[in-house]
């Protein structure tokens, strides 16, 4: 990272946090551990994960999708790792590109390492993202908090999932370390994990730890994976029964609507909020990278 001045915004959807560096030529190196530092609620700004905004055809992992969105979401999580798709981030990404004057409200498309997203800015400043369409691989797995078990189903949307239906959301515990999964081999690049009780017909409540952020306040493939995984539960397959399929999903930041169709396109509808910018001190700067 330079340590020449560095502008950041602080943002969030539904309460799932980011520090947003523009960075237009890809100019800012954002080592693991500055983001890290940048993530640290109580020694940085404070946040989930970082919203890395760079042009498509400045960055070397976006430049073959540059013909077809302008900008690339080089999404990081709190621990520095990086994560191929934040549903939450993206939202937060578009209305920073319409408040900086970089985009028009309506539809634009936005880079991520799962793909190009189609993101729609409605007037009344929602935002909903086109997240593709999920996997769902056959394997079985359990996920485990302070010796109970729950089976879980494996759903990707471009990241990894592993949804758990439980009796009781405080059954998942303090979440201060990630639940125990097997087989381990599922996920070899580890996971995120969803806790849901049902609140009602087609809505739902989740927690969620995930992976390089711990316990967040709201998950947008979470809760993606967990409205999927729902309507496998209930028999309300878009693909068998030909309608598309929305559940409500209420998290600990906020509530999310996510909607499959019937040729497993899924949309997921939610806020965006700016809630500060400033700089960056340059000679703190220093003293994290060294
Ligand atoms: N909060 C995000 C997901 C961020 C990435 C995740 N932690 C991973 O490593 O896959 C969302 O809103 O989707």
């Amino acid at each position: 990272m330079s340590t020449s001045q560095i502008a950041f915004l602080k943002g969030h959807g539904t309460e799932n946090d980011f520090v947003i560096v523009p960075d237009p030529g890809n100019a800012i190196d954002l080592p693991a551990a500055a983001v890290a530092r940048l993530c640290d609620r109580r020694a940085g700004i404070g946040g989930d994960g970082v919203l890395h905004v760079v042009r498509s055809a400045a960055h070397p992992e976006a430049r073959t999708m540059a013909a077809e969105a302008e900008w690339f979401m080089d999404y990081r999580n709190a621990d520095g790792t990086i994560a191929e798709m934040c549903g939450n981030g993206v939202r937060v990404f578009a209305h920073y590109l319409l408040r900086a004057g970089l985009v028009e409200e309506g539809d634009l498309a936005v880079a991520t390492r799962g793909g190009v997203k189609q993101v729609h800015i409605a007037e009344d400043g929602s935002i909903t993202v086109s997240m593709g369409r999920r996997l769902l691989p056959e394997e079985q797995v359990t996920v485990t908090v302070d010796g109970r078990s729950w089976p879980a189903r494996n759903v990707n949307m471009g990241n990894p999932h592993a949804v758990a239906f439980v009796e009781d959301l405080a059954h998942a515990g303090d979440l201060y370390a990630a639940p125990e999964f097997a087989p381990a081999a599922v996920y070899p690049d580890g996971v995120n994990i969803e806790f849901v009780v049902d609140r009602g017909p087609r809505h739902v409540a989740m927690r969620v730890h995930e992976r390089g952020s711990g316990e967040t306040r709201s998950c947008g493939t979470g809760a993606c994976a967990v409205a999927v995984a729902a309507a496998r539960r209930d028999g309300a397959d878009p693909a068998l029964t030909g309608s598309p399929v929305t559940y409500t999903v209420d998290l600990p930041g906020g509530t999310l609507v996510i909607t499959e169709h019937p040729d497993g396109a899924i949309e997921m509808t939610g806020p965006a909020v700016i809630v500060a910018e400033g700089f960056i001190d340059p000679l703190w700067l220093e003293t994290v990278i060294g």
